[in-house]
């Protein structure tokens, strides 16, 4: 089975107000996304890694591959204008059949056995996506609901390359927010499996201080 990772790190982090692109901010002395790309082929040594960039950011990327002596071979792809057209221009350069896990470049801790996981189900099922029960109470437009019929989605999100394919043929619509809304949206099902608290999506400046938590316990 040929296996692809899209990290799509294409976004501007508005909500991070920082200089520096999240994606680049070091965490334990190593930028995000490093520790990203390791987690990816730490789960598999001959996974395909695809990395979606804002094309203004290559150049910058490159030299701190340097600066940080990074050999984790992967493929530069440049990002789109949402996160759906980043996904696609990440599938645009698969060309075989296989299985592809779709993930955010500023989730760095997802575990090798959650990525293990997320493949197993995909081939077996087509789709495998990350997910996690609500700690919180949960109201919809302020009515109390049953908080156990709610999952909290996070990535990898994992397809059979030909199902995700055909699904990214369609128009970008508003309610698009992460890639199983789009497989869905083609009628495909959504299998979930079970996530981790710990894969934070990095998001606003509290975050960064989870991050160094969480980096020093898994030290
Ligand atoms: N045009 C876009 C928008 C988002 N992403 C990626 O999708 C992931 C999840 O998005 P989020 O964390 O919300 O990042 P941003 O959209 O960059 O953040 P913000 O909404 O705060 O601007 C990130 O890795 C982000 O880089 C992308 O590849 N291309
Ligand atoms: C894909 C995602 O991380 C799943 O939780 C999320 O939907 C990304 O959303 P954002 O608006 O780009 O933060």
């Amino acid at each position: 089975m040929k296996k692809y990772a899209i990290i799509v790190a294409g976004g501007s982090g508005s909500r991070m107000r920082s200089n520096l692109p999240k994606q680049f901010i070091e965490i334990g002395r190593l930028p995000v996304l490093m520790h990203t790309l390791i987690r990816f082929k730490e789960a598999f040594a001959d996974i395909d890694l695809i990395l979606v960039l804002p094309e203004s950011q290559f150049d910058f990327w490159k030299e701190l591959c340097q600066k940080h002596h990074f050999t984790v071979a992967h493929q530069l792809v440049k990002g789109g204008n949402s996160r759906f057209q980043s996904g696609k221009n990440g599938l645009a350069v698969i060309e075989t059949d296989g299985i592809v896990a779709v993930h955010d470049g500023v989730r760095p801790f997802v575990s090798k056995d959650i990525i293990r996981e997320s493949f197993e189900v995909a081939q077996a099922k087509g789709t495998a996506v990350v997910s996690v029960a609500s700690k919180d109470s949960v109201r919809v437009n302020g009515q109390a609901i049953d908080r156990q019929t709610v999952r909290l989605i996070q990535t990898p999100q994992t397809f059979q390359v030909s199902i995700i394919k055909k699904a990214f043929e369609t128009e970008e619509l508003s309610t698009f927010t992460d890639d199983a809304s789009v497989v869905e949206f083609a009628d495909f099902d959504i299998n979930l499996i079970e996530g981790s608290y710990e894969n934070i999506k990095i998001t606003t400046p509290e975050d960064l201080e989870w991050a160094e938590i969480i980096l020093k316990r898994n030290a």
